[in-house]
């Protein structure tokens, strides 16, 4: 099967090694041309992924046309937030029966939407094409070969199964699921956590503060997601505790690693400026927070990252107003 991956970024040459590795014939869209470069030169990604190889059968271009020419199964993988922007560009090559695949752990600005909702407006395709893959999923370790698992979701079981063969490999095991909804909520808003979870560590604070946080992260996740028509049953797997204790424990995510600067006492320009990756849970907050208030969903921990994050409020504060808002049953 031809399959092309746009967007190569950390994520996006891990899976295109994936896909090769499970025998596709993979083409990897690149923005820069050195990169696309680099990678068929030397078969490695120098600027995300050194050290990892790709296999024969992974190609790089910048050409989005020449790389969706015959793609059976199509994966997007660039920042949530550039994702509309970016499709609007791809969408007129796109074969006319390709199934979508959505990597992206965001929620859109200004819209509240998620992105499988961004895929089906902007490339003008319906729900039953598009596909989410969802899971403690860190590029690093997968590229690397450690054995790791996700979920592919997607409302047409048919085409869940047809990614799900496309990407099991010795090293990834995917399993399926019919809750699109549950599995990108559970990405997303996972990151938000993973920052709090950054922040409390910077600040010293211990092991039970830690796993309150997962725990009620995980509590505002299911939350939102019932609200919104997720299973309760998806909140439990893979995409939802699994990718929110996968993130918030590893010194690896980006995400985690922003929230520790902010812990640090660095203010959001400064944190930005000394990390050069994409941290999707700093602009999330705000439309997952925007997205909560609609459905009049109670979301104390993303409320009070949003502030930190885009306020300017001080991590010492946000941990008080957590703390002092009134008892309730569990
Ligand atoms: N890295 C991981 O471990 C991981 C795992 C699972 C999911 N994800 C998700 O995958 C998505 C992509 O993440 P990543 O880790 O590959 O990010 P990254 O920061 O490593 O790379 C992002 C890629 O997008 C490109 N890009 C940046 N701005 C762009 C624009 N305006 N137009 C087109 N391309 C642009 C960059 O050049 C880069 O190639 C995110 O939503 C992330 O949450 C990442
Ligand atoms: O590095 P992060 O924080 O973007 O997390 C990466 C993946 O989403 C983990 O599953």
């Amino acid at each position: 099967m031809k399959t092309v991956v746009l967007g190569a970024g950390s994520w996006g040459t891990a899976f295109a090694k994936i896909l090769g590795d499970a025998g596709n014939e993979t083409v990897l869209w690149a923005r820069r041309p050195e990169i696309a470069m680099a990678i068929n030169a030397n078969r490695e990604n120098p600027d995300y992924l050194l050290g990892t190889r790709l296999g024969s059968n992974v190609t790089a271009t910048t050409s989005a046309a020449e790389a969706l020419d015959g793609a059976e199964i199509v994966v997007l993988a660039v920042p949530s937030q550039t994702l509309r922007a970016n499709l609007a560009d791809w969408a007129p090559d796109l074969g006319p029966d390709a199934t979508l695949v959505s990597l992206m752990k965001g929620i859109e600005l200004g819209t509240t939407m998620r992105m499988s909702q961004v895929i089906i407006e902007t490339a003008g395709v319906s729900g039953d094409r598009v596909a989410v893959v969802s899971g403690p999923n860190l590029a690093h370790e997968i590229a690397a070969g450690q054995p790791a698992a996700t979920v592919v979701a997607c409302v047409d079981m048919e085409r869940a199964t047809q990614v799900q063969d496309a990407i099991t490999t010795s090293y990834f095991r995917p399993y399926t699921n019919d809750d699109v909804i549950g599995c990108e909520l559970g990405g997303a808003v996972k990151n938000v956590i993973a920052l709090a979870f950054g922040i409390a560590h910077s600040m010293g604070l211990g092991d039970n503060t830690k796993a309150t946080l997962i725990t009620r992260g995980l509590a505002e996740i299911g939350r939102l997601g019932m609200a919104l028509g997720a299973d309760q049953m998806t909140f439990a797997g893979l995409a939802g505790l699994g990718d929110l204790v996968g993130t918030c424990m590893s010194p690896q995510s980006r995400n985690r690693t922003f929230g520790e600067a902010l812990g640090r006492g660095q203010s959001l320009e400064e944190a930005q400026r000394t990390t050069r990756f994409t941290a999707e849970g700093v602009k999330s907050c705000l439309a997952i927070r925007d997205l909560a208030r609609a459905h009049g969903v109670d979301m104390p921990i993303t409320e009070q990252v949003e502030r930190v994050c885009h306020e300017g409020v001080d991590p010492k504060v946000a941990l008080k107003t957590l703390m002092s808002r009134a008892t309730k049953p569990e």
